[in-house]
């Protein structure tokens, strides 16, 4: 139809796509493949054919289109609206599923008709959506898209970014993952850690210090600001900053110039700015703790990281992924029992706990695999509605060690227990003294 319509054949337009460095294809109005470049046969074909199949077949599997398998269907989006549209979808790639930054473009004929669509297939790098090699984010839960949508939409621009997340969730590798994707992706990426600087430090360490600044100043040292010259700089807990401090940074965002301390001439910064906090940088406003005029310099792009109680799914994706990280831990896998009693916890330390949990589950474990009995006390208790209750379900096929199974106990016992530790001693059939020495190995 296009071919006909263009006066090209097939094998002339699908040789026009392949100017187009990633997956490209021309899609018909009903979902077919007419034409694709060789970047989308390498990626979709698999050794066989995808011309005239369905777009929602290769990149999903899917019997229906996208928005009828309850994703949202760029395609259908683009014909409604006749604009250019993107989403981000999980694909069907030769290393597994993986996420897609999907842009459908339509195409129209002299009388402004739409005859089809040009698809064009985003490869996204930042994050994997299978365990594998690497150190950047994995996830594929609709919570961890909807946040990875929201950075890939960021980083191409210089815009100001704001993460917001408890602690653990990823803020470093989501700022990695904004400047992976921008256009200072080859640029340096500097971190600067806000908590614990002193005003002193933070203006040297920032803006640098000329020789013999301040007793000590040896020589010239280079600022962070310097070091972040065409990348990135993450500012990490920027809601520890000290009111003094935050004068000078407000200051520096926007007239974009410094001075290093003992330095006269005002030099020009080059960086865009990622900041991160767990704290709620809104009530520290209020509060007066934070300055209201640098936090909308700061807040131009928030983006919060779902904590990982949000994003359930991703629990045995994560296990692997981090499993394939930890040196040594290669081989080592979480029994089933294990899993289930890890997707009833709430992990309050989100991944970096996870993360310790399997360190040392595999630090315990003989025979390289974390069962019940490898994993830290807390995580056998079902916390419901910010209360602990009992975990009543061990299973019968692992063996817990008997003065495990007593921590567990006592623990559960003492946050329920109403009355005093002489009445529980009393009731457990133990004296007072013994009970303090069973609590205290609790600690
Ligand atoms: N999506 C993810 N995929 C794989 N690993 C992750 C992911 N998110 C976080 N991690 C891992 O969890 C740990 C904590 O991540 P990170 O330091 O980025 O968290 P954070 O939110 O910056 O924490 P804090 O606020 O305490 O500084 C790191 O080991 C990191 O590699």
């Amino acid at each position: 139809m296009i071919a006909t319509d263009s006066g090209l054949s097939i094998v002339e337009l699908s040789s026009l796509l392949d100017v187009i460095d990633e997956p490209a294809a021309i899609i018909a109005l009903d979902y077919r493949i007419l034409a694709c470049n060789q970047a989308y046969q390498a990626i979709y074909a698999e050794g066989g054919q995808v011309l005239e199949r369905t777009c929602y077949e290769v990149s999903h599997g899917y019997s229906v289109p996208c928005d009828q398998a309850g994703e949202s269907c760029p395609l259908k989006r683009c014909h409604e609206t006749g604009q250019r549209q993107r989403v981000l979808h999980l694909h069907n790639t030769p290393d597994g599923e993986e996420h897609v930054d999907v842009e459908m473009n339509p195409v129209r004929n002299a009388t402004g008709e739409l005859v089809c669509y040009l698809e064009i297939m985003h490869l996204v790098k930042e994050a994997r959506a299978t365990p594998g090699e690497g150190d950047g984010m994995v996830g594929r839960s609709p919570a961890f898209n909807r946040m990875l949508e929201l950075l890939r939409r960021a980083a191409p621009s210089d815009i100001a970014v704001l993460l917001l997340g408890e602690s653990g969730t990823g803020k470093e590798l989501a700022a990695r993952a904004v400047h992976d994707g921008s256009r200072r992706a080859r640029g340096p990426f500097i971190t600067v850690e806000c908590s614990g600087l002193t005003e002193s430090l933070f203006e040297s360490e920032l803006f640098g210090h000329e020789r013999g600044a301040f007793t000590g100043a040896v020589g010239r040292k280079k600022g962070l600001i310097e070091a972040a010259r065409g990348g990135t700089l993450f500012l990490d807990e920027i809601g520890e900053i000290p009111l003094p401090q935050q004068v000078k940074l407000l200051r520096l965002i926007e007239t974009g110039t410094y001075r290093t301390v003992g330095g006269i001439e005002p030099l020009h910064a080059d960086f865009r700015l990622v900041c991160a906090t767990h704290r709620n940088l809104k009530q520290l406003v209020a509060q007066g703790l934070f300055r209201q005029d640098l936090y909308y310099r700061i807040s131009a792009f928030p983006v919060i990281l779902p904590a990982l109680s949000d994003r359930p799914e991703d629990l045995g994706l994560l296990i692997n992924s981090l499993l394939a990280r930890i040196p040594g831990a290669e081989q080592v896998s979480v029994t089933e029992q294990a899993v289930k009693l890890l997707r009833q916890y709430s992990f309050p330390g989100n991944i970096r706990e996870l993360r310790n949990i399997l360190e040392r589950g595999m630090l315990l474990t003989d025979d390289g695999r974390i069962g019940v009995q490898h994993l830290p006390p807390e995580c056998l208790q079902v916390i419901e509605a910010g209360e602990a209750i009992p975990y009543s379900g061990f299973p019968d096929e692992e063996v817990i060690p008997l003065d495990q199974l007593e921590r567990y106990y006592l623990q559960r016992i003492t946050s329920r227990f109403s009355g005093d530790n002489r009445s529980l001693a009393e009731r457990l059939g133990v004296s007072e003294r013994t009970l303090y020495r069973k609590l205290s190995r609790l600690k």
